[in-house]
C-alpha cells in the first residue's frame, strides 16, 4: 500500500513531435505540459527542452525534456493526471510510435519500484532512449535506478558508449 498523504517525487519524461498550430510547435506544448504538470504537483527542477532525431517510424523531430515533481498523488493517481494531461493537450491515440502531440511517462519514482498491468515503474525502456537519458542527466544525475542500480549518469554514459549518437540539440 502506498499512503496518498506521502509526499512522492518523479522523474517524469515529456516528448512532443507533433504541432498543435503555428505557434503551438512540439516545444511551446512541453512548455505547456510542463505548466500543466505545476498544477498537480511542485515542480522541482526542468530540465532542458532538446530536438532529437525520431526514433521509431515517425520522420518528424521531437522536443524532448523531463523533470522532478514532488506531489502527493500515488503512482495510479500520477498515472491518470498525465492521461488527462495528455488528453487535454490534444494526444489523440495514433499508431505506435506515430507523431504524438504529447507524451508524459513515469522514468522514475522516490518508492522504487512500481509494476502492474497498466504502469511500470522504472519506466521499462528508458535506459537505451537518449531522448530521456539526455535531459534527466542535467537534472537527476545522481538518481538511482532501483533495477540496475546504475545512476542516470552511468546509464547515460553506457549509452553513449554503446551507440554514439547525433547529440541532441538545445
Ligand atoms: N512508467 C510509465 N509511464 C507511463 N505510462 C506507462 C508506464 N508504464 C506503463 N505505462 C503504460 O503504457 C501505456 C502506453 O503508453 P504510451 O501510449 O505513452 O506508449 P508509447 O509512448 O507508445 O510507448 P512507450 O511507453 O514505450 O513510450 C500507458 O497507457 C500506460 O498504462
Ligand atoms: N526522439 C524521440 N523519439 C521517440 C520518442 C521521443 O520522445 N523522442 N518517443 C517515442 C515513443 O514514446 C518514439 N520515438
Amino acid at each position: 500500500m502506498v499512503k496518498t498523504s506521502t509526499l512522492h517525487r518523479y522523474a517524469l519524461a515529456l516528448g512532443s513531435n507533433r504541432p498543435l498550430s503555428a505557434k503551438r510547435t512540439p516545444r511551446a506544448i512541453v512548455q505547456e505540459a510542463a505548466g500543466r504538470l505545476g498544477e498537480i504537483g511542485r515542480i522541482v527542477a526542468t530540465g532542458p527542452i532538446l530536438t532529437t532525431e525520431p526514433i521509431g517510424p515517425s520522420l518528424r523531430e521531437y522536443a524532448n525534456s523531463a523533470l522532478l515533481i514532488e506531489s502527493r498523488l500515488t503512482p495510479p493517481e500520477m498515472l491518470r493526471a498525465l492521461k488527462a494531461i495528455e488528453a487535454d493537450l490534444g494526444r489523440r491515440r495514433h499508431r505506435r510510435w506515430g507523431a504524438r502531440t504529447i507524451d508524459i511517462d513515469i522514468i522514475l519514482w522516490s518508492g522504487g519500484r512500481w509494476s502492474n498491468r497498466w504502469l511500470h515503474i522504472p519506466h521499462r525502456a528508458f535506459r537505451t532512449r537518449d531522448f530521456v537519458l539526455s535531459p534527466l542527466m542535467t537534472i537527476a544525475p545522481r538518481w538511482s535506478d532501483p533495477l540496475s542500480v546504475l545512476s542516470i549518469r552511468h546509464l547515460h554514459a553506457r549509452l553513449r558508449k554503446a551507440a554514439p549518437l547525433p547529440r541532441p540539440r538545445g
